[in-house]
């Protein structure tokens, strides 16, 4: 089974699949090295738009895998296994077509920072939604959390980071981080789900990503997202972070 495929769909749009449920599709660094060599063949197709979902019904995105992005790292090693997906990020918030998230479960930490990155976020009713870091002694470790302050108000970005509270669809669609809530049975079939963007042509798609770019509100995006990864690696090793991790690979 392949974690992490991307495929062309006949409506025009590509697809990039997170293939690990039997991992909570937790974010491993093989699946880094995929996620770049997918955004990469996506950008040579001629796409109108980016799909990004996941394999399962229960979650979205766990976040990174905390094997290897375990809490006894230092400082420089941790900052070395978190820019590669910080990189990525990157890659989505500025992919030349407009990227959807299709948001087919939970997300908690950098599940989160990854919903974030894509431009329109579309969700299961049922879902939910957290990020956690602050609950684990940390920062958003993909600079996920810039991200977040571009897309809801600031004052919610800093209440959600500050206290890790998980939530549901409802009140995330309310203060703008979520578009549109669907039913499950409506992800069962994606050229219906996602007619209205289907309906346009490539040129129209292209045009309106760089002028969301361009209307973006800083323009110093990947240094803030570096400096924010910097300063999440500089409280890697807290103890706080150490005993959350701790308890989550010792609970079986
Ligand atoms: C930069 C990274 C950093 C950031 O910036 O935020 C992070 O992302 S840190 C990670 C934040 N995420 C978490 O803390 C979530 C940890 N996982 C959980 O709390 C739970 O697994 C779950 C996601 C709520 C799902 O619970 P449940 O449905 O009961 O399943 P299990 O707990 O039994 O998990 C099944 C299976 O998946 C493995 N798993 C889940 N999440 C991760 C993960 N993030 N990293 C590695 N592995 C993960 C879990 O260990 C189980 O594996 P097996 O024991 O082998 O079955």
């Amino acid at each position: 089974m392949v974690a992490l495929e991307y495929q062309k769909a006949d409506q025009g749009y590509g697809i990039i699949l997170i293939n690990r449920p039997e991992k909570r599709n937790a974010i491993s660094e093989e699946m880094i090295a995929m996620f770049r060599r997918c955004l990469k063949q996506a950008r040579k197709d001629n796409i109108k738009f980016l799909v990004i979902t996941s394999a399962g019904e229960k979650m979205f995105c766990s976040g990174g895998d905390l094997t290897y992005l375990h809490a006894n790292l230092g400082e420089s090693e941790a900052l070395e296994r978190l820019n590669p997906m910080k990189d990525v990020l990157y890659e989505i918030a500025s992919f030349p077509v407009p990227v959807i998230g299709v948001l087919n479960g939970d997300a908690l930490g950098g599940g989160c920072e990854l919903a974030t990155a894509c431009d329109i976020r579309i969700a299961k009713e049922s879902a939910k939604f957290g990020f956690v870091q602050s609950n684990l002694g940390i920062l958003p470790g993909w600079g996920g959390g810039v991200l977040l302050y571009e897309k809801v108000h600031p004052t919610f970005a800093l209440q959600w980071l500050m206290e890790g509270k998980v939530y549901d669809t409802h009140l995330l669609k309310d203060k703008g981080w979520i578009n549109r809530i669907v039913a499950e049975h409506e992800l069962e079939d994606y050229d219906k789900l996602l007619q209205s963007y289907i309906s346009k042509n490539s040129r129209q798609m292209l045009l309106l990503k760089k002028q969301y770019i361009k209307n973006r509100k800083r323009n110093t995006l990947y240094g803030d997202m570096s400096a924010e990864v910097e300063q999440t690696a500089s409280i890697w090793g807290s103890e706080e972070h150490k005993l959350a991790v701790g308890k989550f690979l010792a609970r079986k």
